[in-house]
């Protein structure tokens, strides 16, 4: 029986991932318009080069990603490993290099020597409890537990999580984890630079994801990950609206929203009205495509900026001589812990496995657009394949993670909440599926429907 038809904006992984869960958990009750401005996977993206796929967005999962485990299971997708036999480079502000090695056994040692064993196996020690702690947010959500706040949500899983929260990389790592200085400026550091653009200052909890993006079993899927948004949304049945959300509007008497789109080609503009409303896409005061709330009591806005990061692909040889190399000694990642406009550049491999490319494909991650003349100093003839100017993921600096919000105002719920804690594909789909369990609770009130009992929980300060 048909009990609320329902509108999520956005279909990355978490506009996909919130429309799957909801057909799971409300089968034929839920009607889903999914809006999508663009095409479906959001930040995850590919580009096709000499009949090769590269993929120019979000790229890694951890073997620990639950939900992008199953996901993959599920729809009989096939890993594709994070390159292992690559040399990589972190060059430092002050001209120091650390230079990986293809054995791992000499990267370990190299690494021992450089940043001491202790140091290292601390940072081992705390991110494998994280991990562990995180799983408790996979119990939380299979016993149907949501979380109107991303304090409560992580305060339930382990209430240390917001003390995480609350200091910056740099304080955290040697005042809790008793870390060296070396370790955290030049690893933690570079892992940041790589992963998230930025440096130290952000929250403890969001590097330790980072440091765990660089030291656990990583892979994607092969074919490009943009495939599960895609399957996602495919098993969902939903009405495909590839419309632009511009104005949602709280229609007070009527206690209902009236979502205002307009559609790709031909700029029509269509107006439906929903009782509960998701929100999959950033709403910052710098998104793209901003929505334009109106007739709400208390003002909606979501606090805080996306960083720009441009993901440059371009064909062609490293120049060696520019940073210094010798020819036969080019690596294939080198991240810029200095505070170059670069933050990382990595030789790419194909999403499907290739004995060999004619040309090597290479990706740079950079603050804003780079210049012909830069990428001529950097490569031998660069020949660019495609230039992606992402509003990637939040500045993280302001500490901000606790204002994070799943619900803005009765029935309107906003996935990207979660980003603020981290932004990574699991990240987004545990947002998705909190969300999801939260609209489920919420329809089963308004209908009187309560066979399936959906807890909604909130953290008491004295849990701490
Ligand atoms: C509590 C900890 C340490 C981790 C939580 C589990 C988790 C979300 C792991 C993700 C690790 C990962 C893939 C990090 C990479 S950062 C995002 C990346 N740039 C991307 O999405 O491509």
């Amino acid at each position: 029986m048909l009990i609320s038809n329902q509108p999520i904006v956005g279909s990355g992984i978490g506009g996909s991932s919130c429309s799957y869960f909801l057909r799971d958990q409300l089968k034929d009750d839920i009607d889903i318009d999914l809006y999508e401005a663009n095409e479906i996977g959001g930040r995850l993206a590919t580009v096709k080069y000499e009949d090769k796929i590269y993929e120019v967005g979000g790229c890694i999962i951890h073997e620990r990603n639950k939900y992008m485990n199953t996901f993959r299971e599920k729809f009989q997708l096939k890993k594709i490993a994070d390159n292992l036999d690559e040399i990589l480079t972190i060059r430092d502000r002050d001209g120091f290099q650390f230079c990986s090695s293809k054995s791992a056994i000499i990267t370990y040692a190299k690494m021992i020597w450089e940043y001491g064993f202790m140091s290292l196996f601390r940072l081992h020690k705390f991110i494998s409890h994280l991990l562990d702690q995180f799983d408790n947010i996979y119990n939380l959500q299979e016993n149907g537990e949501a979380f109107s706040t991303v304090e409560d949500l992580f305060a339930a899983a382990d209430p240390k999580f917001l003390t995480y929260f609350n200091i910056s990389a740099k304080e955290g790592f040697a005042s809790y984890v008793h870390l060296n200085e070396k370790t955290v400026d030049d690893l933690v550091r570079a892992t940041i630079r790589v992963n998230y653009g930025q440096t130290t200052d952000v929250h403890l909890f969001l590097s330790s994801v980072s440091v765990a993006g660089m030291f656990g079993t990583l892979w994607g899927i092969q074919g490009g990950n943009r495939q599960v948004p895609e399957l996602l949304v495919q098993k969902s049945i939903v009405n495909f609206l590839n419309n632009r959300v511009v104005k949602i509007a709280y229609d007070e008497p009527h206690k209902e929203y009236v979502v205002e789109s307009v559609s790709k080609l031909a700029a029509e503009k269509l107006v439906k009205s929903y009782d509960v409303v998701v929100i999959a896409n950033p709403i910052t005061g710098d998104s793209k495509t901003p929505i334009e709330f109106v007739n709400f009591s208390t003002p909606i806005s979501v606090s805080g900026q996306y960083q720009r990061t441009v993901a440059t692909l371009v064909a062609g040889n490293l120049n060696a001589s520019y940073y210094h190399w010798h020819k036969d000694n080019v690596p294939d990642v080198i991240i810029n812990n200095d505070d170059d406009v670069v933050n990382s550049i990595g030789k790419i491999k194909p999403v499907i496995k290739v004995k060999k490319v004619k040309t090597h494909v290479w990706k740079i991650f950079s603050q804003r657009p780079l210049m012909e003349s830069e990428l001529k100093a950097m490569f031998e003839t660069p020949k660019v394949i495609e230039i992606k100017d992402w509003l990637a993921y939040p500045k993280y600096e302001k500490l901000n993670v606790l204002d994070g919000n799943f619900v803005l105002h009765d029935r309107l719920f906003y996935v990207n909440a979660i980003e603020w804690a981290a932004s990574a594909m699991e990240m987004s789909v545990i947002g998705a599926k909190n969300v999801a369990l939260l609209v489920e609770k919420e329809i089963l009130r308004s209908t009187g429907k309560v066979e399936r009992h959906v807890k909604e929980r909130k953290f008491e300060k004295e849990e701490l």
